[in-house]
């Protein structure tokens, strides 16, 4: 079925004026058989072929779409480059009007469209799953272009990343115990984790069974069993940040750190595996300012596009894999040495990391 595009003479465009455009190509085409709106972004191929997911969302207006693949695109270059990987930074995320649910029908089509969009940029963009796509989506995809990874185990895809997201997030953890406490230990260590999904769940297991005492949360409640299955305290989802613990770890949506947030937070650091975790860019700042150690979301996370890059590879060796994935502590460790060396915050010296790779291919 054909969807009437959503476009007006009366566009808001703030969303686009507000977003910083320094992008080496960005096409935005209507799908032929979906008449959704498919926004392929690549911010850069310096590092190699552009990898990002692709995101399948509502918004109010296309042009929020365009303004988010612009924003998530340039995310990924700097969380490819931080990930140590040659691979630039791309994002596709296809507008669904506010209101709309997609068919199983409607959500094939969207994604031989979004196929046909990738196989038109001729390898500058590899595409995998996000928010609103899956594996098995990955695999219509795949229909019309090589250039898609993460495609279910059972069809000889790498499948689900979120064990090796949740694997470099612990390594994360244990570098800022480390830093925090002299120690890599978290037995007895109280961490709060906001968010028990895919990778939340998998952290929540992994910590338990390493010692630490956990309080939990979501706005789902059916993850109440899994707090219970763990013995892990429970706290509604709004009064999670303000407990007090040693670790704070958002692994739910991204914007969680507020400044109402970061003002009411009791903890010595905060590392999650949450996108996006700064409501506003001087978060880290008011982190610093408040003493409390946070480690920068998009290299805590970067274990599923190592996962995907190299388990997508025909050489994949799940060794140098899980690996890699571990590594992400050290460069954890890394950035946290070079905010203190330098007087700068740890999102800077993330950011002056990622980019060190970027100036000198
Ligand atoms: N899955 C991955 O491999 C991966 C990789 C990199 C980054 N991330 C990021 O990590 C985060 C979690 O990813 P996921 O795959 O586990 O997602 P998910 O959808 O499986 O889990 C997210 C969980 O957070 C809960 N949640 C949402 N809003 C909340 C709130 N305000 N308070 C408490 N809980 C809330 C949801 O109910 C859900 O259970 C996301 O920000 C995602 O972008 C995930």
């Amino acid at each position: 079925m054909i969807m009437q595009p959503s476009t007006t003479l009366e566009a808001p465009v703030s969303a686009i004026e507000n977003a910083e455009f320094g992008h080496e190509n960005v096409l935005i085409s209507t799908g032929k058989r979906s008449g959704l709106v498919i926004c392929v972004a690549v911010h850069s191929t310096v590092l190699g072929q552009a990898l990002g997911g692709a995101r399948m969302w509502n918004y109010p207006h296309w042009t929020d779409a365009v303004a988010d693949s612009l924003r998530l695109s340039a995310a990924m270059t700097l969380k490819n480059s931080a990930a140590g990987l040659n691979r630039g930074g791309g994002k596709s995320v296809i507008h669904i009007p506010l209101g709309v649910v997609l068919t199983g029908e409607q959500k094939r089509d969207a994604m031989l469209d979004l196929g046909d969009a990738i196989e038109s940029l001729n390898g500058a963009y590899m595409t995998a799953e996000d928010v609103g796509t899956s594996a098995e989506l990955m695999a219509v995809v795949a229909e019309r272009t090589e250039h898609v990874c993460g495609l279910p185990a059972d069809q000889g895809g790498a499948g689900e990343p979120a064990d090796a997201t949740a694997a470099g997030v612990h390594a994360s953890i244990l570098a800022t115990c480390e830093a925090l406490f002299g120690t890599r230990d978290v037995a007895g260590r109280h961490l709060v984790i906001s968010g028990l999904g895919q990778v939340g769940g998998r952290l929540a297991r992994s910590l338990t069974a390493a010692g630490a005492v956990l309080t939990v949360t979501d706005v789902n409640l059916d993850r109440k069993l899994l707090a219970a299955e763990l013995s892990a305290n429970w706290v509604d989802a709004d009064e999670a940040h303000s407990v007090i613990a040693d670790l704070y770890v958002p692994c739910g949506m991204g914007g969680a750190l507020s400044p109402r947030v970061i003002r009411e937070l009791n903890v010595s650091g905060v590392v999650g595996a949450a996108n996006n975790q700064l409501a506003q860019h001087d978060g880290a700042e008011a982190l610093a300012e408040r003493g409390i150690l946070w480690a920068p979301d998009f290299v805590v996370n970067g274990g599923g596009v190592i996962y995907l890059d190299m388990a997508s590879a025909p050489d994949a060796d799940a060794d140098a894999i899980a690996q890699r994935v571990e590594a992400i502590g050290d460069t954890v460790a890394t950035i946290f040495r070079d905010a203190a060396a330098l007087s700068i915050t740890t999102l800077d010296a993330a950011e002056r990391l990622a980019q060190s790779r970027l100036v000198t291919v």
